[in-house]
């Protein structure tokens, strides 16, 4: 079994806010990150697959085809966004590191050929907050 991990990045707007909870208790729970007129990241995402090398290529997956599958079905739909208003995959859940991690996970699992599985999600937030993801 071999593993391959292939970094994007993205920018994008957001804030952590539970619509059920008032102003106030959002502000106690989530601090500055509930602040109503957003604020933003520069998000890393490390995207790593596992499978078995094609003897013939030396490859599990062409990294530039899987660069192509993360562009397409992920960075386009949330760089330069807001989570919470612009991101169709987003709609109705809370916008922290650990649900966005969990459904970029659903957004290219789906994507990847029989032969290739997901083995992590990782997102970084910040240089100092990331996540990892290994499905369920
Ligand atoms: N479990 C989680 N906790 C927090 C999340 C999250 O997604 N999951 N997110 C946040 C905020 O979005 C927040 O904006 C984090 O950014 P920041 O405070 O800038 O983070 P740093 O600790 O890296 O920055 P410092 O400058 O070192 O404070 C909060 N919690």
């Amino acid at each position: 079994m071999v593993y391959l991990t292939r970094l994007e990045h993205f920018n994008a707007a957001h804030k952590l806010y539970n619509p059920a909870w008032s102003k106030e208790k959002n502000e106690e729970l989530f601090g500055v990150c509930a602040n109503e007129n957003w604020h933003g990241h520069n998000f890393d995402l490390y995207v790593t697959i596992k499978g078995h090398i094609n003897p013939e290529t030396g490859f599990l997956f062409d990294v530039k085809k899987l660069s192509k599958l993360i562009q397409e079905h992920v960075i386009k739909k949330l760089d330069h966004k807001n989570l919470n208003l612009d991101v169709d995959f987003l709609q109705d859940k809370m916008c922290s590191t650990e649900i966005l991690a969990m459904e970029i996970w659903k957004q290219l699992q789906r994507h990847l050929p029989m032969h290739v599985k997901l083995h992590c999600i990782k997102l970084y937030e910040t240089p100092r907050i990331y996540v990892e993801y290994f499905g369920d």
